[in-house]
């Protein structure tokens, strides 16, 4: 089935760009959405991020036949509950939030009557609001579907359809796999990045204007992620909390391995793995799995 009437709740960065795609690749689709705060309301307005622009959310899901929720994920149940008895019950209801098994538990709370087939994009940026969205985020990214058990075929496909035509290529995973996999792909390495990024900044020995004039290096590339919006990464440490820190153990692990190379001089072990990683972003990039963003919404190219 193809969705006609789409409802988007919450106007930033995944559900402008989710308005602005559906308004370039499903141009016969229409659109409404809603955000919160009322400034948001008004640059989406401005911006056309969706058809409609609507003063309630009630009135932005009414007619719908799909509804997404784009706003963080500790934001997902009170979203929900605020609409819940406008969202019609032949409707689909998903989202867009980087971890699943706690938001489809939220939205699950908040919506028992209603299906609801959860979904992650895994397409971003560091920025964030109703000026960051760009209709191209989605291209030959992945879409990871996290369907609970049993779901109704016909909306599954229909979401893996509107999935595809704003670009992405669609996986079909089981939510506590999808969480433990992104906790090593993403949510890993934004941590990283916020920690040795607050690290330098707060080492005595060097000043803070040494780490923004030396920092066109390998450094530039943690800061990009590190500037990644601290309401969102708040909340997805804190509703993938358990694959995050199994993550993290298995980290420091590794690190320490490293470490006691380097101090004992291991030459061979540190060759080794220096060796192994540049294969892998090499078979990444063989692969055409990188970045197809464009400059527009971007600081700079930097990515680890
Ligand atoms: N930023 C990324 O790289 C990225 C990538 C994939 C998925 N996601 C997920 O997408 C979701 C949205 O992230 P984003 O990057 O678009 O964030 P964003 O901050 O750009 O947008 C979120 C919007 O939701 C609004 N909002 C918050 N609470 C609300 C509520 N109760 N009702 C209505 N509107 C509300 C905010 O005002 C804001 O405009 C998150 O769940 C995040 O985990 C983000
Ligand atoms: O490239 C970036 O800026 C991102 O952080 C995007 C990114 C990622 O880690 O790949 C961030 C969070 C998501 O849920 C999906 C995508």
């Amino acid at each position: 089935m193809t969705f006609q009437r789409i409802a988007i709740i919450g106007l930033g960065l995944q559900g402008g760009s989710i308005g602005l795609a559906v308004r370039e690749y499903l141009p016969d689709a229409q659109t409404t959405g809603y955000d919160h705060l009322p400034e948001t309301r008004a640059r989406a307005a401005e911006r056309s991020l969706v058809d409609q622009v609507c003063e309630t959310a009630a009135e932005a899901v009414r007619e719908a036949e799909l509804v997404i929720f784009c706003v963080p994920p500790s934001a997902m149940g009170e979203a929900a509950r605020a609409c819940a008895d406008a969202i019609p019950a032949t409707a689909l209801v998903s989202d867009v939030g980087s971890s699943k098994q706690a938001v489809a538990k939220a939205l699950g709370e908040a919506l028992p009557h209603h299906t609801i087939i959860p979904a992650h994009p895994v397409a971003g940026t560091e920025n964030s609001g109703p000026d960051a969205g760009f209709a191209s985020l989605f291209q030959n990214r992945w879409c990871i579907v996290t369907p609970p058990e049993p779901s109704n075929l016909l909306l599954l496909t229909g979401l893996v359809e509107f999935w595809e035509a704003l670009g992405a290529n669609v996986e079909i995973m089981d939510a506590q796999h999808h969480d433990l996999v992104l906790a090593v792909t993403s949510h890993l390495p934004h941590l990283i990045a916020y920690t040795i990024v607050g690290t330098a900044s707060d080492l005595e020995a060097v000043t803070q204007s040494e780490v923004i004039k030396y920092s066109a290096g390998g450094f530039r590339d943690f800061t990009r992620i590190a500037a990644s919006d601290p309401t969102m990464w708040r909340d997805v440490f804190l509703s993938n909390k358990d694959a995050v820190l199994e993550m993290l153990q298995r980290f420091t692990e590794d690190l320490t391995a490293l470490q006691k190379a380097i101090r004992v001089g291991d030459g061979d072990t540190l060759f080794e793995h220096f060796s192994r990683t540049r294969a892998i972003r090499r078979s990444i990039i063989a692969e055409g799995q990188d970045d197809a963003r464009p400059d527009f919404g971007r600081s700079d190219h930097g990515k680890i």
